[in-house]
């Protein structure tokens, strides 16, 4: 059930993608996971959330990685933006080890964490005000965002006046504000109901589509994973390891009528056999 380098759909697919073929990946490295490791103290014992992780995506790669409940998804995501330390192992931007959070790394969070008393172009711009970006440069840019993530006309409203979906779509023209050279996104739609999210994950393929930002995407939901990415990658349960991966093998743009072929479905049903058996061991467990 958990090979080593897993399952790889789609590897005998049709597919012109030199990755899915087999062939070596000639984009440079963008984010390199070695040996990650984190631990958590609780009541003055250390337990182990994330053990040992080793993940690389080349430039442009968009990477699912899914899980049972409480598998140390969110605290990997956050291990790479620098937000909880290392027990072991680096993370490498472009090569280099990084220590901390920095710009290179843009998080989108589950709940919309924007400034209720800025306006909808000023929240955009936030990021490039703290970089001290000249005013007609960070206005230049929110605009972009704002019409690339189809938010055109909500420039002076405030965050309280937007739907939950509308909240998100600035959330993400923020956290591409600071051109990131990855985008980690945590959970991002589960906020949302099943309508909005799916036409979220229409409009974050479109951005994506654009932008090209190698991303890592945290999710429960397996048809959200196998619709977005590249390549979806599932945890054990606790403490993370990777138990599989899968190549997606779908050309894109990606219409969203992809989540009813069943192509897609039978790919879905393979990843949540191997998620629910991870699931019911972590029940097993407690
Ligand atoms: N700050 C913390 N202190 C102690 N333990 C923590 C902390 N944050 C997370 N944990 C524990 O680490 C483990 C992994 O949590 P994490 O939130 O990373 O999992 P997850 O896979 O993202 O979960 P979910 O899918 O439910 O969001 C869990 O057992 C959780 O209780």
């Amino acid at each position: 059930m958990t090979g080593d380098g897993g399952l790889t759909v789609g590897d005998s697919s049709s597919t012109s993608d030199p990755v899915a073929s087999g062939a070596p990946d000639a984009r440079p490295s963008r984010l390199c996971a070695k040996g990650l490791s984190v631990d958590y103290v609780r009541k003055g014992k250390s337990v182990r959330a994330v053990d040992n992780v080793d993940l690389e995506l080349r430039d442009g790669e968009f990477v699912a990685i899914v899980g049972p409940s409480g598998s140390g998804k969110s605290t990997f995501l956050m291990a790479i933006d620098g937000l909880v330390p290392l027990s072991g192992g680096t993370v490498s931007v472009n090569g280099t080890v990084t220590h901390g959070p920095a710009p290179d790394r843009a998080v989108v969070f589950q709940d919309a964490s924007l400034l209720p008393w800025r306006t909808i172009i000023d929240n955009v711009a936030y990021g490039l005000e703290i970089a001290k970006r000249p005013k007609a440069e960070r206005y230049r840019i929110a605009e972009e965002l704002i019409a690339l993530t189809g938010l055109r006309g909500f420039e002076q409203f405030y965050p309280s006046q937007l739907s939950g979906g509308m909240r998100q779509r600035v959330n993400i023209a923020r956290a591409l504000a600071s051109n990131p050279e990855v985008l980690l996104l945590d959970e991002p739609f589960s906020g949302l109901d099943a309508q909005t999210r799916e036409t979220m994950q229409g409009e974050l393929l479109k951005v994506w589509d654009e932008q090209k930002k190698t991303a890592v995407f945290v999710t429960h939901q397996i048809d959200e994973a196998v619709y977005l990415a590249d390549r979806v990658i599932a945890f054990s349960a606790r403490p993370a390891r990777i138990v599989q991966e899968w190549r997606i093998p779908f050309e894109r743009p990606r219409p969203l009528e992809l989540k009813q072929t069943q192509k897609h479905r039978d790919i879905e049903a393979e990843i949540w056999a191997v998620v629910r058996h991870e699931g019911e061991k972590s029940a097993k467990g407690r």
